[in-house]
């Protein structure tokens, strides 16, 4: 499908070339071109604020940057040391992109960077660059560089039919990159970090990679595309690139387009551009930071998803509205011209597709869970034959258990972790072996949260040691430790809101620790959402499926990266008793195909149901560890934990 897509993109160049090639036979007035070329531009511009923004979610302000630096070094190397004009376009690309991955690697390593401290890192970017350029005479020294005009093929009539195709190359090749990101594990990773970052990573994608090349491509598009605009400019000053203007555009185009999709800019650069065209047209010039910044505030409020989104919702009406409109204008013909009629028909179409429209209650739209399709698995024959034996929490050996029943899975040493002056964690050390259910008890604050997150990666020990499969995991990234074969849920499910239940699970398929790839894994995703019993749900979104639904997900994504050991943080918190019963079935189904799992719980009914052995921590240290009988009548346990819960026992 991808290749098909890519195929269209060399379709659309040649058609959009032919236009320069053939201008003047085909009676094309100039001004069509140079129009076109503005929104190709604003297209590769818009598209490259959107790998990074759009697609993962760190809001930019500093495109200035990347376009200032690809211009200036255009500037620079062209009007300054006569190089080829051909030759400083890869050049300022390259330089673009190396800045880029300056900003991420210092931006990327602090998690402290997200959210509006990466907006306001990127904001300072071009501030400091202009004072860069400003100071250095060799770059700038205040006075502007003048770009010289670069030679052009002879069988084009016009210098801006040759920045036509300039733009043009660059601006397809965006979108195509940006499709093909979209539609690659690329495109997926950066959606998982938009919608859930630190489930991602430890769900198993490389999310600093990932940040990296997204930033390396936003980069490299927004300097080549730089690179033209000083060519188109001539004269290259500060002001023109490093101001706010740029990054304001960008971001209404993205944002009216849509970010999710490779689309949504391209839409959004061409109707702006149209707009601002018009308005210029008529006299307007000096509304048009007025109207970007009202279409702005309206978006935010109206269709934050943007245009695309609603377009693929209405497509026949939007493309009605546009005839209808642009051809009753034109047969009128009694006001502007052949372009204003065409914008009016654009205005309507985007009006009828952001009209705001009744949206199925979730209720409808939810699939009756008798549409489910029992489909036998060798986890519901383990459940079976477990029924018609004993049901004694006893460690059952099972032939599917990743190594050998009873080896030390994971081995904590001396594990201590402190938060400022609190000790959270105390000298810790815990043995767990393949095949067990841990129950992981203690009081609130004993540091139950905390050893998850120890052996998930999320946080790293003050001291002691963290060993899995006999592979030291402390300071490993949680996605390494996704693939040495840990997995976790979330005490507050965070499931990937912008994905279906289906892709949720595919997506820890096609990141775990033996990645697939897309279709292998949508595929595979079923077999874990029957685990849980979710696969009448498959196709619905997060937010259409109760709380209870959301922690098997959440139990259906962790087993996902086939894990060798599973960690339920208070996966069954909130629950009513019947559903309460349901996820401890589950539980038992997901530990009879093999995963030995660690459960945090403070039903203690829950614990005595399911745990082989039950670990009981206080104030952050072992307090008890053993069986879970002989634990539960431990007069330390009794007095530390039961006691204070003394009506919780046998609930
Ligand atoms: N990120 C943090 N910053 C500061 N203190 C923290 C942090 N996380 C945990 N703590 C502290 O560490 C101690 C252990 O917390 P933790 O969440 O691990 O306990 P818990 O046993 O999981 O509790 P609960 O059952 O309430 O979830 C508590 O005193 C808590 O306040």
């Amino acid at each position: 499908m991808m290749a098909r897509g890519l195929g269209g993109f060399v379709l659309a160049f040649a058609a959009l070339a032919a236009l320069a090639v053939w201008r003047e036979d085909l009676g094309l007035p100039i001004f069509y071109l140079v129009l076109a070329s503005t929104a190709l531009f604003w297209i590769a511009q818009a598209t490259s604020w959107n790998v990074l923004s759009g697609y993962s979610g760190y809001f930019s302000f500093g495109q200035g940057a990347f376009v200032g630096v690809g211009a200036y070094t255009t500037a620079v190397l062209g009007g300054r040391h006569g190089v080829d004009f051909y030759l400083t376009v890869p050049v300022a690309a390259v330089f673009s992109a190396l800045l880029a991955l300056l900003v991420g690697g210092l931006a990327f390593r602090l998690r402290s960077f997200r959210g509006e401290i990466f907006a306001l890192l990127t904001l300072a970017v071009p501030f400091i660059l202009a004072a860069l350029a400003r100071v250095n005479s060799e770059i700038d020294g205040g006075q502007g560089v003048v770009v010289p005009v670069a030679e052009y093929p002879e069988w084009l009539a016009q210098f801006q039919d040759f920045l036509y195709l300039l733009n043009l190359v660059v601006a397809v090749a965006a979108v195509a990159a940006a499709f093909a990101i979209q539609h690659t594990r690329f495109g997926w990773a950066l959606a998982s970090i938009r919608d859930a970052e630190d489930v991602a990573e430890g769900l198993g994608v490389a999310t600093f990679r990932y940040k990296m090349l997204a930033i390396a491509v936003t980069g490299l598009i927004g300097g080549a595309a730089g690179s033209l605009f000083a060519l188109q400019i001539g004269f290259v000053t500060v002001e023109s690139v490093f101001g706010l203007t740029i990054p304001l555009f960008v971001i209404v185009m993205s944002v009216l387009g849509g970010r999710a999709h490779w689309l949504g800019p391209v839409l959004g650069a061409v109707v702006i551009v149209l707009i601002q065209d018009r308005l210029s047209a008529s006299g307007f010039e000096g509304w048009n930071l007025i109207v970007l910044g009202a279409i702005l505030a309206v978006l935010v409020v109206v269709a934050p998803d943007g245009l695309q989104a609603r377009l693929w919702r209405r497509p026949w009406q939007a493309a009605v509205a546009l005839v209808a409109v642009t051809g009753v204008l034109a047969i009128v013909d009694g006001w502007g011209g052949p372009l204003d009629w065409f914008v009016a028909g654009v205005l309507a179409a985007v009006a009828v597709v952001l009209w705001p429209g009744k949206a199925p209650a979730p209720a409808e739209r939810r699939p009756a869970p008798s549409a489910a399709v029992p489909v036998p698995t060798d986890v519901d024959r383990g459940e079976a034959a477990e029924s018609s034996g004993h049901s004694g929490p006893q460690l059952r050996p099972n032939s599917t258990i990743d190594g050998e029943v009873g080896e030390v899975l994971v081995e904590c040493r001396d594990v201590t972790r402190y938060f400022g002056g609190v000790r959270a964690l105390d000298g810790v050390s815990l043995q767990i072996r393949a095949g067990e259910l841990v129950g992981l008890v203690g009081p609130n604050g004993s540091g139950k949260t905390t050893l998850v997150n120890l052996l998930s990666g999320a946080l790293r020990p003050t001291s002691g040691s963290i060993a899995v499969a006999g592979r030291d995991i402390v300071g490993l990234a949680p996605h390494r430790i996704a693939h040495v074969g840990v997995s976790r849920t979330h005490q507050i499910p965070k499931p990937f809101e912008s994905m279906t239940v289906r892709d949720n699970v595919a997506m820890a398929i096609m990141f775990g620790r033996s990645a697939r790839p897309l279709a292998a894994a949508r595929e595979e995703a079923q077999a874990c959402l029957d685990v849980v019993h979710l696969r009448h749900l498959a196709d619905a979104k997060p937010a259409e499926i109760n709380l209870h639904e959301r922690q098997l997900l959440e139990m259906a994504r962790a087993i996902a990266t086939k894990p060798k050991v599973l960690l339920l943080d208070e996966a069954l918190a909130g629950l009513n008793p019947a559903e309460i019963d349901a996820a401890v079935a589950v539980v038992r189904r997901i530990h009879a195909t093999g995963i030995t799992i660690v459960i945090v719980e403070h039903l203690l009914r829950v614990v005595n149901q399911l745990a082989t052995r039950v670990v009981v921590l206080n104030q952050g240290a072992l307090l008890a560890d053993g069986d879970p009988r002989t634990v539960m009548n431990d007069p330390d346990v009794i007095r530390a934990y039961l006691g204070r819960h003394a009506h919780a026992r046998g609930t």
